[in-house]
């Protein structure tokens, strides 16, 4: 997996340390920042201000009217209709309408030829519509028929005479409209009113009336102009119907939902209608009937998307695009630029929103989970993220991804640890890296301490001037472990991983250590808790339930609407709902094909100057042996576990970053060191012997046939 094997960092399994780490933190969620807003794209549309009009202000209060302030209202004369962008629009209509022209002047002998076959077909099937309406033979047809079926012949004779009455003074108006028309044609040209140019014109227009009539209802006369894709315009009347298809039955009257001001409207690309839902309906449901709303507006899925409304748990925003997003061509990633340059303090982008507007972050300060079921496009959205580092070039990067397929085998020229496989090795290699992330966090704490008091640090964080700075050892770090459950479900080394993650979410936020997680199967062992709880930007890809949903997305998330269940596994890959920026939004990670990947990654190669920043300097910690450094902290008889835990943390503190009494004696007892009541200096407390630890060393020497150190 390795490209060159001498190359690889060597890391080394370090004894773990604890599961149950005493540290008064971890009950609180440690990332409530903020990150920036999702940021707007170009405007698809001149006239088409979202933000402004959803500035303006739903409901107006007195005060509001008295006080003075002025809050954003909506122009008065439109945009478009202003300054250069009227000169614009003319320009634009006045193109558009010789184009059009143009176009049909060119196909006119066509259309000539059609008239002529369609027009008299028109004109027979006028006369014999006139001639069916004067017989009036549909009036009752039904009731007469209904007789004629029972054998009625009384009432059938009634009926037929009441038609008969009807269709006589419908004979007598069809004869005084034809002789009024030939007459009035015959005045009209004596008088000499109508000239003979008009004459031909309205003669052509009846022509042309007739022919519309005669055409077959497929088949129009002129050709399109536009072969583009036609844009659905969303009406009240479609969301009310689709609405109250969906089967609820609080919401079966068209009049059970109502539209938020400013009513539906033009939104990037699209349409969206703000709808409050009747009393006691949840988004959540609606939201869940993704498919339903699609089909009952007679659109494909991906043009159709409902999210929570913005006010409260009964309200939906429904975007509809102009067309699919499937078919909205592939948004231009920045990042993929000859010149990109990116940095880790900086919002950068990663992915698009419904209404292909960029959704950015910054990887400072933030740590990562992105989560869903096999297939969802987790690996490659990761990527996304990674790449903002990898751009970087202060960036160290680690990544162990254990599916062992390589998903991110072509970045690890600029890893300085990189692996990948199911392995006890790679799993020892997860463990590894994480504990160092944790030594290092240690290293950086006390680093920020100094220059904090140098007045470099002032809020005793890296800041992009410290990560910089040479020699400063505070340059960014960006963990990846992809298929995280894999580690942290392993029997042997699983707990430690899981343990040590959750305390360098925690710790390397403020310290330049960004983990991102990337698992699949949430449930409270391959995704604990507490590392969840110190995450702050979560992604949700298409996930099967609720209960997966808010094991990534936190409780609560799937009733307020906030569900990666609406996305569906494979046709919608690398969609997700993502929180912790500054609110929850549907994104799609970019998906950069080959050929761009490879671009981006040779890129950041050139950037590194082909270095893999971290690796030189990297210490990482060396295996060590637990029982005979038990006995190097012993005294004559034997040790107590909190002494014996913190004498091996100060000694070897990258091997044992936070060891506990509590982790220590656990991993004792795993290599069969008995905990039992040691005596020293007049106290007698629970420890161990160095007798069964002698023991023990030299069962296992034997055992190996060494003779010892
Ligand atoms: N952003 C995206 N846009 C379009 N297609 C995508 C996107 N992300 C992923 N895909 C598609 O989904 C497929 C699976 O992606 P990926 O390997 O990232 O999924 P995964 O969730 O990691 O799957 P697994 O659990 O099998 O590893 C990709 O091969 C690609 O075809």
């Amino acid at each position: 997996m390795w490209p060159d094997d001498d190359d690889r960092p060597k890391l080394h399994l370090v004894i773990p340390s604890t599961r149950a780490h005493p540290d008064p933190d971890t009950a609180t969620d440690a990332e409530t920042r903020p990150v920036g807003p999702v940021i707007e794209g170009v405007p698809v549309d001149i006239d088409d201000r979202p933000a402004e009009r959803l500035d303006v202000p739903l409901t107006t209060a007195w005060a509001d009217v008295t006080s003075g302030n002025v809050r954003p209202r909506t122009p008065i004369i439109p945009a478009w209709l202003r300054g250069s962008q009227r000169r614009q629009v003319a320009r634009a209509i006045g193109n558009l309408a010789g184009y059009t022209l143009a176009f049909h002047a060119t196909r006119s002998p066509k259309y000539a030829a059609k008239v002529a076959v369609y027009a008299p077909v028109g004109a027979v099937r006028v006369v014999g519509r006139l001639l069916h309406w004067a017989t009036a033979e549909e009036g009752n047809w039904r009731l007469r028929q209904n007789a004629a079926t029972t054998n009625d012949a009384h009432t059938w004779q009634a009926l037929n005479r009441t038609r008969s009455r009807e269709a006589r003074g419908r004979w007598w108006a069809l004869a005084a409209g034809v002789v009024a028309a030939i007459v009035g044609l015959f005045v009209l040209r004596g008088t000499g009113f109508v000239t003979p140019p008009m004459a031909w014109a309205a003669l052509a227009a009846l022509v042309l009336v007739l022919a519309r009539v005669g055409r077959p209802a497929d088949r129009p006369i002129t050709d399109r102009v536009a072969n583009g894709p036609r844009f659905t315009k969303l009406t009240a009347e479609m969301v009310r119907a689709a609405f109250t298809s969906l089967g609820f039955s609080v919401m079966k009257e068209p009049g059970s939902i109502s539209f938020v001001h400013p009513g539906i409207h033009r939104d990037g690309p699209g349409w969206l209608a703000r709808v409050n839902l009747p009393a006691g309906l949840e988004a959540v449901k609606v939201l869940e009937r993704r498919g339903a709303l699609s089909s009952a507006l007679r659109l494909p899925v991906d043009q159709v998307w409902p999210s929570p409304g913005p006010e409260h748990a009964g309200q939906v925003d429904l975007w509809v695009g102009y067309q699919p997003s499937s078919k909205m061509g592939k948004p231009r990633w920045g990042l993929d630029s000859p010149t990109a340059r990116t940095s880790y303090f900086e919002l950068e982008e990663f992915g698009t929103d419904e209404r292909q507007r960029a959704v950015c972050t910054q990887l400072a300060f933030q740590n990562f989970l992105i989560g869903g079921r096999p297939g969802s496009g987790k690996s490659f959205a990761g990527r996304a993220i990674v790449t903002i580092g990898m751009l970087d070039p202060t960036v160290e990067i680690k990544i162990v991804e254990y599916k062992g397929t390589g998903d991110f085998l072509d970045l690890a020229p600029i890893c300085s640890t990189y692996a990948c496989g199911l392995s006890d090795e790679d799993f020892a290699t997860g463990l590894a890296i994480l504990n160092w992330g944790l030594a290092e966090a240690e290293r950086r704490g006390k680093r920020i301490k100094e220059a904090y008091l140098r007045g470099e640090a002032p809020e005793r964080k890296v800041t992009p001037e410290l990560a910089r700075k040479p020699g400063s050892g505070l340059h960014p770090i960006l963990i990846v472990i992809d298929e995280a459950h894999e580690l942290f479900g392993d029997s042997v080394v699983g707990a430690d991983a899981a343990s040590a993650a959750e305390r360098l979410a925690k710790r390397g936020r403020a310290l330049g250590i960004t983990l991102v997680i990337i698992t699949q199967i949430p449930d409270k062992d391959s995704l604990p808790t507490g590392i969840t709880r110190n995450i702050g930007i979560r992604w949700c890809l298409a996930v099967p339930d609720q209960v997966a949903n808010d094991m990534i997305l936190g409780t609560g998330a799937y009733k307020r609407g906030i569900t990666g269940t609406v996305y569906r596994p494979v046709v919608d890959a690398g969609w997700g709902v993502l929180t912790g920026l500054t609110e929850p939004t549907a994104v799609r990670g970019h998906y950069p094909d080959p050929e761009a990947t490879a671009r981006i990654v040779a890129r950041a190669t050139a950037l590194r100057g082909g270095l893999r920043v971290g690796a030189a300097d990297e210490q990482l910690a060396a295996a060590r042996d637990l029982l005979a450094d038990m006995l190097a902290v012993a005294g004559r008889n034997g040790q107590h576990w909190a002494p014996a835990a913190s004498a091996l943390t100060e000694r070897w503190p990258d091997a044992y970053p936070a060891m506990t009494p509590e982790a220590l004696s656990e991993l004792a007892r795993a290599r069969g060191v008995a905990s039992v009541d040691v005596k020293i200096s007049g106290r007698n407390l629970k420890g161990y012997k160095v007798t069964d630890v002698r023991a023990l060393i030299a069962a296992r020497d034997a055992a190996d046939g060494t003779d010892g150190h």
